[in-house]
């Protein structure tokens, strides 16, 4: 929680505004920020100082995991997260790849499990991964990139956290996650959730103790309609200790994650939170 609130104070006191000709709006930004979760010790990253909703920072991982292209899928899961980036964003509703309501496009999810070859079929990144792990192999690249230039123009969004790159030392499975955009108060809530969570995940799927995630962050900002209520609200108050997070045992395969797993799968004891603050939404 301490280095949440460290990046907050550090955008408030030192970020510099910069223009954003998406989403029309100014942002106060700072450049790299480096976030470590213990996942070893459990420590999960679960903001104290407002109501966090991580349920749907999971089943958004869980939607990337199965390679979902769709906010309604997403939905279905328990994440909205998809849906105004897949239907509110205007340039996105005027392409032609778009397949109709909800359709993401080729972003996240389906480049991590089906990034197409240009000599035809394509490639699951994840399935690999999973497997060198589970057989105890770390080649120096058990990469899981969402980040295909080539297909930008087929998707709504660029992906922010683009990259996973997963580590084995004997049995222990560590994990360097790489963002280049950070909405700090709505984003960086659930990234820091999703981060911890998929190396729990992996680590428990593949057989392996989860070691440290070390969270890598280029572009930290905070919009400009949500700093009072970040600097005036959200930072006036104490946190809390950290929460627990537990995964169902019987999760024991990528199939598993596939077919039956759902929130009730994930659990959290010790959560002491403020009350939740609503931040606008830039689309
Ligand atoms: N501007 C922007 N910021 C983001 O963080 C972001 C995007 N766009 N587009 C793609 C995804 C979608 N993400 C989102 C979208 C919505 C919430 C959100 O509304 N969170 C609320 C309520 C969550 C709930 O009720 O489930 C929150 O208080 O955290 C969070 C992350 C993260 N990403
Ligand atoms: O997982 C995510 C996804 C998105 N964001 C934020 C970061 C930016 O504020 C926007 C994306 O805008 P770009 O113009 O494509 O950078 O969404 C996030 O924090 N976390």
């Amino acid at each position: 929680m301490k280095q949440y609130l460290d990046l907050c104070n550090r955008i408030i006191d030192k970020g510099t505004w910069v223009e954003n000709e998406r989403t029309g709006k100014r942002c106060l930004t700072v450049i790299n920020a480096d976030l470590v979760y213990n996942v070893a010790g459990n420590e999960f990253p679960l903001i104290t100082t407002r109501k966090s909703f991580w349920k749907s920072a999971i089943a958004e991982m869980l939607g990337y995991i199965r390679g979902y292209d769709n906010a309604a899928d997403f939905r279905k899961i328990g994440a909205k997260t998809w849906d105004a980036n897949a239907n509110d964003n205007q340039a996105w509703l005027n392409n032609s790849h778009r397949k109709g309501e909800d359709d993401m496009g080729r972003v996240y999810g389906v480049q991590g499990r089906a990034w197409s070859k240009p000599d035809g079929g394509s490639i699951d990144q994840l399935r690999k991964i999973v497997d060198d792990l589970k057989n105890g192999i770390d080649d120096r690249g058990e990469i899981l990139s969402f980040y295909n230039p080539g297909e930008f123009h087929m998707g709504c969004l660029r992906p922010c956290m683009h990259t996973h790159n997963f580590s084995l030392l004997g049995d222990t499975l560590y994990l360097n996650s790489f963002q280049r955009s950070c909405d700090v108060p709505l984003g960086l809530n659930f990234n820091q959730v999703q981060v911890f969570a998929l190396l729990a995940i992996v680590a428990q799927i593949t057989g392996k103790k989860p070691g440290m995630a070390y969270h890598k962050i280029v572009n930290a900002h905070i919009y400009e309609d949500q700093l009072e209520l970040m600097r005036d609200v959200q930072l006036k108050r104490e946190p809390f200790d950290s929460a627990a997070l537990s995964i169902n045992p019987d999760i024991k395969s990528l199939e598993d994650l596939e077919t039956w797993v759902t929130m009730d799968d994930f659990e959290v004891s010790g959560y002491q939170h403020h009350e939740a603050i609503k931040y606008p939404f830039s689309v």
